[in-house]
């Protein structure tokens, strides 16, 4: 069985990669990065370490990897004869695959009548509903009875958390043992190769919701905090008793969202909860706030972990989210001059005032109770 995977980063080897050699798949990494595409081409093994007590490893055999932009006709030529794709290159970058995408499986429709899956593991709602719709803005006139034919989008869920990784050993992947994989199969059920850890549901939306808005959205407001407070890491800020207490009740109120929303046993997800900021705490884990708190537009888009849960908190359950504004509050402060969306975030803030660029991000009415809210605490 031979796979192709977008993104040989921190997700793309330390986990997809590693589930898929388990299952006994062949996995072609797709990269822009000359040096990661290099030494897998080199060494064709890397090694995947479980960040805890004991240390276990585990080596994954049977890679390789093309440079996308230097051999794009390769990247072809492994899609026609790919038995699975999936993706981790972050939901930016889904828009910039979706050409050689669209060309791979165009060539592919000429000569393989085998129905593919494509699957985005990136943290967001209906990733790879989104990359079809990219790929599909390609299609050329009668093409799309074809790809609708042959061409799978299953979204899904990815949980596992693998900081930023500053090994010796360039290609060596430090990740948490706790993982979760978890993919609506709908009409592509079928199609979808055995993946060894891989859960097919028949509704995604309860399980990405309760992954985003608890693991992601716990994680970001521990971040923004953190970082407001001048802590490098995950861990850290967790161990800071007034970013614990906000992080916890944060969840709470996203976690009365998804109870009501899904009918969740509620002692079941404080037991969600309890887990993952106990995952938060992981003390074999060094994970920058930064990398957490990457791309705070993304994070304060509308569908997203942070404003989404508060939004649905009012709707349905009438009330203030307190410490949710707290978190997208911090969120607004974020001013870390690496990432350039924090940069363009401070400059709307200093150019046009944070009462604009609070609904110009996350698409919230200016004139709402929760605007009025986070501006409270943003202000405080
Ligand atoms: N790291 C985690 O804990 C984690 C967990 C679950 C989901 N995710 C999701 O996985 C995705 C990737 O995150 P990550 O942490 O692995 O990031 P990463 O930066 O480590 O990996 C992304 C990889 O994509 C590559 N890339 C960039 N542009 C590309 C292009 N045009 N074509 C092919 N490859 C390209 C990069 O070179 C990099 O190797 C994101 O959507 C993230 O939200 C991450
Ligand atoms: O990858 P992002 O930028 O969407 O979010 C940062 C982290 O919260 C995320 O990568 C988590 O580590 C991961 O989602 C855990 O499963």
């Amino acid at each position: 069985m031979k796979a192709v995977h977008f993104g040989a980063g921190n997700i793309g080897r330390g986990f997809i990669g590693s589930l898929l050699y388990k299952s006994g798949f062949s996995t072609t990494f797709v990269d822009v990065n000359q040096e990661i595409v290099d030494l897998l081409n080199e060494k064709q093994e890397y090694r995947v370490v479980l960040a805890e007590l004991t240390t276990d490893e585990h080596v994954v055999q049977k890679v390789k990897a093309v440079h996308s932009q230097l051999h794009p006709e390769q990247v072809i030529e492994e899609i026609v004869q790919a038995d699975l794709i999936t993706t981790a290159v972050g939901p930016q970058i889904l828009p910039l695959i979706s050409d050689l995408l669209y060309q791979g499986l165009k060539q592919r429709a000429v000569s393989n009548s085998k129905p593919l899956a494509i699957i985005s593991c990136e943290n967001m709602i209906g990733g790879s509903a989104f990359l079809q719709e990219k790929v599909y803005e390609k299609l050329q006139v009668g093409e799309q009875e074809q790809f609708d034919r042959l061409f799978h989008f299953p979204n899904a869920a990815v949980d596992r958390i693998v900081p930023l990784q500053s090994n010796a050993d360039k290609l060596m992947v430090m990740v948490e043992p706790f993982f979760e994989w978890i993919v609506e199969g709908g009409q592509a059920v079928d199609v979808i190769p055995h993946v060894e850890g891989l859960q097919l549901v028949h509704d995604l939306t309860p399980y990405i919701e309760r992954k985003l808005f608890t693991v992601n959205t716990g994680h970001a407001i521990a971040a923004y905090l953190g970082y407001k407070a001048g802590i490098e890491t995950i861990n850290e800020a967790m161990q800071n008793e007034e970013i614990l207490a906000i992080v916890e009740a944060a969840l709470k109120e996203s976690g009365n969202v998804l109870i009501e929303k899904y009918n969740f046993d509620e002692n079941e997800h404080r037991a969600y909860i309890a887990k993952i900021i106990e995952r938060f705490l992981n003390p074999y884990i060094s994970d920058e706030v930064t990398r957490v708190g990457r791309s705070p537009l993304r994070k304060l888009g509308a569908n997203d972990r942070l404003i989404s849960p508060a939004k649905q908190y009012v709707e349905l359950l009438q009330k203030e989210p307190e410490h949710l504004a707290k978190g997208i509050a911090a969120a607004l402060h974020y001013n870390y001059a690496e990432d350039p969306e924090a940069v363009e975030l401070q400059k709307e803030i200093q150019t046009n005032g944070v009462e604009l660029a609070l609904p110009k991000f996350t698409g919230l009415p200016k004139e709402s109770a929760l605007v009025e809210l986070i501006l409270k605490h943003y202000h405080v």
